[in-house]
Parts: structure tokens; sequence; C-alpha cells
């Protein structure tokens, strides 16, 4: 059984596949916070920007096995004539709650190429075409290699120094959104000056924040 907040077609925001059409795939519930605004403060990941609670969003629900996700993911990509392979960003919550191999395995059976947005605090499962690791505060860390390591920055218990030495292909960091918390604006200035001065990061912007899309 697997548990999805919502799911929706559009264009990969974050990161170095920004701009990509997507079919994100929103799963439930997540390890390092409950999602109630009263257990923020006390939280592992307290920054948090998205809902992930229950399975009531855009064509969420509960599906019985990985067939039936896979058939209702494909259902939301619109180019089945087109040359481009479908793409689904698995993310939630905490994606790795829930991913599993046979859900990998009907992903790939049905042509998608799949991604992943993780905490990076819990194994993950052979198969994934990119994996999107981004860490948390002082949760400890269990994946150390991948595609792309995406900093929300500033965190003064998870700062870049932390991570250059670590084997991912890309390093980004993007400007922590502080109105999840009822702040204003983001820290844009300070990671702009940070990726100034250490060049081995980029700017991850959330475009699609920008342009004003899921
Ligand atoms: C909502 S998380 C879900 C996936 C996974 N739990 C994780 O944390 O990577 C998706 C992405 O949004 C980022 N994010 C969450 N809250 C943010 C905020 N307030 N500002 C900027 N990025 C944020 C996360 O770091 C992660 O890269
Ligand atoms: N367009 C868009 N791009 C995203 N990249 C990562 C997201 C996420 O919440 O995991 C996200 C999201 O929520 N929307
Ligand atoms: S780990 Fe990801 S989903 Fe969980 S609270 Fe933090 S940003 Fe949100
Ligand atoms: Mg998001």
């Amino acid at each position: 059984m697997y548990s999805v907040k919502e799911a929706f077609y559009t264009l990969q925001g974050e990161g170095a596949r920004a701009g990509r059409a997507s079919v994100f795939c929103r799963f439930t519930g997540c390890n390092l916070w409950s999602g109630r605004e009263r257990d923020r403060a006390t939280s592992h990941c307290r920054f948090c920007d998205t809902d992930f609670i229950g399975t009531d969003g855009q064509h969420g629900g509960r599906f019985a096995d990985a067939q039936a996700l896979a058939n209702h993911l494909m259902s939301l990509w619109p180019h089945a004539q087109e040359a481009a392979a479908p793409y689904v960003v698995f993310t939630g919550g905490e994606p790795l709650l829930q991913l599993d191999t046979p859900l990998i395995e009907a992903m790939h059976a049905q042509g998608f190429e799949i991604a992943v947005e993780t905490n990076g605090t819990l194994p993950s499962p052979d198969g994934i075409d990119w994996l999107c690791v981004s860490p948390k505060g002082d949760a400890t860390l269990r994946i150390t290699q991948g595609d792309e390591l995406k900093l929300v920055f500033p965190q003064s218990d998870a700062m870049p120094e932390q991570f250059t030495h670590l084997a991912f292909k890309h390093f980004y960091l993007q400007p922590m959104d502080l109105s999840p918390r009822g702040g204003q604006g983001t820290t844009m200035k300070d990671t702009v000056s940070y990726c100034l001065a250490h060049p081995q990061w980029r700017l991850s912007l959330q475009t699609h924040k920008i342009a004003g899309i899921d």
C-alpha cells in the first residue's frame, strides 16, 4: 500500500534539472517532522515548505500495489507520442519511507526515468536514475553519494563545508524560503554571497514559485 498526498504534472523547479517536464508524486509522511505546525519548532527539520499530511491533495490517494500507482502516474504524463521519456519525481514528505523495488520496477516497465528528492537519512533502493539529497540540520546523513546534493541555506547545524567531500556530481545551495515559518523573503543575498566565495556551489532557485506553478 502506498499513501500519496498529491500527484501532478509540472516543471521541475529546482536543481540541475530545473525546467524539465515531470510528473511529481508526493508521498504522505516524513521522518523528520510530523507535518503539524505545533511540532515544527521541536523537529529535526523546521523550515519545510510543504503539506504532506493525508491523501487528500490533487490526484492523491491510497494505492494497493505498485502497478496501480504506476498506472495512475502514467495517466498524468500527457506526451505518449513524443520522443522524450516520461519523467517522474518522487518526493514528499520523505519518499524513501515508501519507494521500494516493486514500484521502481513498475515505473521502469512503463518507460519512466525516475528521480527522487530525499533528506538522505534513509537507505535508498537500487534503480533510481537521478538522486537528489538535501541534508537537514543535525539529522544523520546516510546517503553520501548521488547525482546532486541540494542544501537549503543557511542552516547553522548543516553548513556547506560539511558536505564538499561527498561523492555528488552537482552541489547546489537553495535559499531558505522563510515564509513557511512566518518570515519574509528568502535568504537570497547570503546564498549568492556564499556561491561567489565558494565556486564549488551553484545557486538553485525554486523557479516554480517564481513561475507561479505547482
Ligand atoms: C519538501 S522536500 C521533500 C523531499 C525530502 N523530504 C527532502 O527534504 O529533500 C523537497 C525539497 O524542498 C526543499 N525545501 C523544503 N523547505 C524549503 C524551504 N523553506 N526553502 C527552500 N527549500 C525548501 C527541501 O530541502 C527539498 O530539497
Ligand atoms: N515544481 C516543483 N519542483 C519541485 N522540485 C522539488 C519539489 C519538492 O517539493 O520536492 C518541487 C515542487 O514542489 N514543485
Ligand atoms: S525532510 Fe523534507 S519533507 Fe520532511 S520536513 Fe524536511 S523538507 Fe519537509
Ligand atoms: Mg516543493
